[in-house]
């Protein structure tokens, strides 16, 4: 895909992960309406970002991705419908916003956000993209976890929702709409990156603080941009559908397969 000129979305964009991606999609060429639930970082990294590429080419919405209607304000609805408005089509979907926690009552807001607003990001994103439905077709990239290719026992509900995208994109990467509308779907897997996310493991959200801790701190943390240039080749290579790929410090990019044996 020949990113310059194509219209991109990316959910969580305000920090982390999401920034990298919406500043890896600009470089490239790209016009991106990224959306956050946190209005102050979102607006500071709205302005930065202008100031770069120009108004012509990034906005920001405030949206918070478990909101599944309008009625309480900025959805994922609103925030598609605004891209398209703004920049005329939508072409790259990024379904990015995530957060942790494993214990009462975060856990259900977990499941809320990484897993309801990924399948709704992903819905809305195949009734924009797909040109069976009047889009020009296009890629959705849904953020997983390498730790979703494995078990953590210090992580089981977060890594389940992290399991879900896996199982959703490679499920909707075959889905007819996506197949014969002209949109791939893939995921990306990266291990430990230096991000908030990370950095504010804690008693509210593990099991054993002292456990995560040790576990981020023995594992090489990559950058943001590091994981933006897997994200950017899952955008770019148009041979990618289904794909799984993993990213981490150690290993670099590593394309998955994904058997189950029987015993
Ligand atoms: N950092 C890592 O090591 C790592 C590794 C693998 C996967 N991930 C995944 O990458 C994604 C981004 O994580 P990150 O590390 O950049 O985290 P982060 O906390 O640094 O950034 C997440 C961004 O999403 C926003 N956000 C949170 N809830 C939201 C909601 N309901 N609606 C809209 N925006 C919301 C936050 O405000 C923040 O700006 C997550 O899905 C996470 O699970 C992170
Ligand atoms: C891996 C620790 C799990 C803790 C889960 C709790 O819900 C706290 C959530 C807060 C931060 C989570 C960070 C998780 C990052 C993962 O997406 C990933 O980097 C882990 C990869 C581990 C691996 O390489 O196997």
């Amino acid at each position: 895909m020949q990113v310059e000129g194509k219209v991109a979305l990316v959910t969580g964009g305000a920090e982390g992960l999401g920034r990298a991606f919406t500043e890896a999609l600009l470089e490239a060429g790209a016009k991106v309406c990224f959306c956050d639930v946190n209005t102050e970082q979102g607006e500071s990294t709205y302005t930065v970002l202008k100031s770069k590429y120009g108004s012509d080419r990034v906005i920001f919405q405030k949206c918070d991705v478990s909101n599944q209607t309008e009625m309480e304000g900025k959805s994922l609805n609103y925030l598609f419908r605004c891209t398209k408005e703004t920049f005329g089509n939508i072409d790259i979907v990024c379904n990015n916003a995530g957060i942790g926690g494993e214990k009462p009552p975060l856990w259900g807001k977990v499941v809320d956000v990484n897993v309801k607003g990924c399948i709704c990001g992903t819905l809305l994103a195949l009734d924009y993209l797909s040109t069976e439905k009047g889009g020009s077709g296009g890629v959705i990239v849904n953020i997983s976890s390498a730790g979703a290719l494995n078990i953590n026992p210090y992580g089981p509900v977060y890594l389940a929702t992290k399991s879900a995208i896996l199982s959703l994109s490679r499920s909707f990467a075959q889905n007819p709409l996506a197949c014969s509308g002209g949109v791939r779907v893939n995921v990306l897997c990266p291990s430990f990156a230096e991000t908030s996310l990370v950095r504010n493991i804690s008693e509210q959200n593990t099991y054993d603080v002292n456990v995560a801790r040790k576990f981020v701190e023995h594992t090489p943390s990559m950058s943001p941009k590091d994981v933006a240039e897997a994200f950017m080749e899952l955008v770019v290579d148009e041979s990618k559908n289904g794909a799984v790929l993993k990213c981490s410090k150690e290993k670099g990019k590593q394309y998955c397969t994904i058997n189950v044996t029987y015993s």
